[in-house]
């Protein structure tokens, strides 16, 4: 029998995870999957599973330092949304130290960049599930410290 169509409603939630958004210079943290994680070669931000009795705020602070090696400082909350395979995923803007050397876990992180949200939209390899989040971004339905216009390029490229 096939399942049933996705419907936020009545899907039920699988498991819970929380992301962190990290801005520097009007770009942002953007990892890509390693190959042997789930959704390999993916972009996406930083973050994964909320462990049980773990709040997001330290899931964020958690899952940065295992797979960048930095420590990290959620800053708020900014969007709540649920993948179409379930996920409840908590958004959670983020800062690290201007001088911090991010050192990659490779078995869960491929490479990492810091790409300006235009450029990150336009890429073939995005999460589905962050498509969506910048389009709630685009359509105002939060903002995000550092941007002066984050749909329009940089004059830099
Ligand atoms: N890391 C990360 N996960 C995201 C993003 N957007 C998004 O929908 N997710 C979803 O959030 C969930 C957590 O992802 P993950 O696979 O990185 O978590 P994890 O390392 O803890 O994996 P595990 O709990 O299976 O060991 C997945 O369902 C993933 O598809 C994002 O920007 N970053």
């Amino acid at each position: 029998m096939s399942s049933p169509p996705y419907n936020p409603q009545t899907t039920p939630v699988r498991r819970k995870a929380a992301v962190a958004v990290i801005v520097r210079q009007q770009r942002l943290l953007v990892i890509r999957r390693s190959q042997k994680v789930a959704a390999p070669g993916k972009l996406c931000f930083p973050g994964g599973g909320i462990l049980p009795d773990e709040t997001e705020h330290d899931a964020v602070v958690r899952e940065i330092a295992e797979e960048m090696g930095v420590m990290c400082f959620p800053q708020q909350k900014i969007w709540h949304s649920q993948t179409s395979w379930g996920t409840e995923v908590a958004w959670w803007s983020a800062d690290i130290a201007a001088d911090a050397q991010l050192q990659i876990n490779e078995e869960e992180v491929a490479e990492f960049f810091w790409l300006h949200p235009t450029q990150l939209h336009a890429h073939a390899d995005l999460l589905p599930s962050n498509h969506e989040f910048l389009t709630a971004w685009k359509l105002a339905k939060f903002t995000i410290a550092g941007f002066s216009d984050p749909f329009v390029p940089l004059a830099d490229g």
